[in-house]
């Protein structure tokens, strides 16, 4: 076996951890906004509004102008091509807006997920060609970090060797790059393992370890800067029509083991999705996998999506006069996700409804 040949100097690696530490600051995390224009037809549609660019940016500008405190529980934002360019209403690029907040822009660089022929409806995860072009260009327009999705399904037969060897090799491919010297974006590792079945917690447990240990195998061989990267995988969870119910130490327990089995500590941070999950389910085991009695190296927080904006759409209505409202959902949601990251989320019996109310799509696309 030949040597290393370096490519990334002390000084790029060190920009490339202080982002990634940056991000995942004690008690923060990931506001995930990076719905692609399909994705936001289907949210809209749930709240009656028209799935316009005009409706997109108003959403947007909503969350990203939500008051400065924002930033003690928010570490980072990841953004879609199209609200990268996109302005606030005092006419302020959005990269700009989020940046002055102190809080670090990240832009989603996958370009979706194609069928892997022959495979019981599995799929790789396309956009590696011109993707060092994409990066340069993201880094100049504001962009700290990037995130690229793989999709796994697990069922009596999935996820299949292919699927495990070829989405983890696409995630090592796309996370050099992004660390590549003119390009200096931390990647954040996405293989998510859906929510869909009827299998136990263990099962899940046993496919996360699988596919993480064959990503960061992948990563190894591509030469990937650990220090410089994120991960964002699923909580191991049972699958969504399993009949049999965990509470949020099992699911926590679950969780850690398999990470502390697969995933270094030279990794800075776990910034979990939330898959489905209700606001509060993802809320309360998060704050659960903090408190795991057994050693963490790395922070553990959110990326999450669905469960951050729920409650703030439902507030929103598309409704120039419901800001403030669908602002302070915002705001309270990330302050709970925050301190969450820290293990010290104590959930109310008064939480309201509409954050116990399931966000699972089935077999999830964006
Ligand atoms: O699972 P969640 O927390 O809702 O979203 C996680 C996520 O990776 O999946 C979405 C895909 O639509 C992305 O917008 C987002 O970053």
């Amino acid at each position: 076996m030949t040597h290393q040949f370096p490519s990334l100097s002390q000084e790029q690696k060190k920009e490339l951890s202080g982002i990634a530490q940056r991000i995942v600051a004690p008690g923060k995390g990931i506001l995930a906004a990076d719905e692609s224009t399909g994705t936001m037809g289907k949210r809209f549609q749930n709240i009656k509004v028209e799935n316009n660019e005009e409706n997109r940016r108003s959403f947007r500008e909503l969350l990203f102008s939500t008051d400065p405190s924002i930033a003690d529980c928010v570490g980072g934002v990841i953004l879609f091509h199209e609200t990268l360019y996109q302005k606030s209403d005092s006419g302020k690029l959005f990269p700009q807006v989020i940046r002055d907040k102190g809080i670090v822009v990240g832009i989603k660089v996958d370009k979706g997920t194609a069928g892997l022929n022959g495979t019981d409806g599995e799929t790789t995860t396309q956009g590696l060609d011109g993707l060092g072009e994409r990066c340069a260009q993201y880094k100049k327009d504001g962009c700290d970090f990037a995130k690229w999705r793989s999709v796994l399904k697990i069922s009596d037969g999935c996820p299949s060797a292919l699927a495990i060897a070829e989405n983890a090799n696409g995630l090592a491919r796309y996370a050099s790059i992004c660390q590549q010297v003119c390009n200096g974006l931390v990647p954040i590792v996405e293989p998510e393992i859906l929510l869909d079945g009827n299998h136990d917690l263990q099962r899940c447990q046993y496919v996360t370890e699988k596919v993480l240990a064959a990503v960061y195998k992948a990563l190894s061989d591509h030469h990937v800067y650990l220090e410089g990267t994120l991960l964002k995988p699923n909580m191991v969870t049972a699958g969504h029509s399993c009949t049999k119910k965990y509470t949020p130490q099992e699911v926590a327990m679950a969780t850690v083991t398999a990470l502390r089995r697969t995933v270094p500590a030279s990794v800075p941070g776990i910034c979990f999705l939330s898959g489905g999950q209700s606001e509060e389910e993802a809320s309360t085991n998060l704050s659960a996998i903090n408190q795991v009695p057994l050693h963490r190296p790395w922070k553990l927080t959110f990326s999450y999506g669905r469960a951050l904006q729920a409650s703030a759409l439902a507030a929103w209505q598309g409704k120039a006069a419901n800001k403030a409202a669908a602002q302070e959902a915002f705001r309270s949601r990330a302050k709970i996700n925050g301190l969450a990251a820290k293990g010290e989320y104590k959930p109310s019996s008064s939480s309201d409804k509409a954050s116990m109310q399931s966000l699972y799509t089935a077999s999830y696309i964006y």
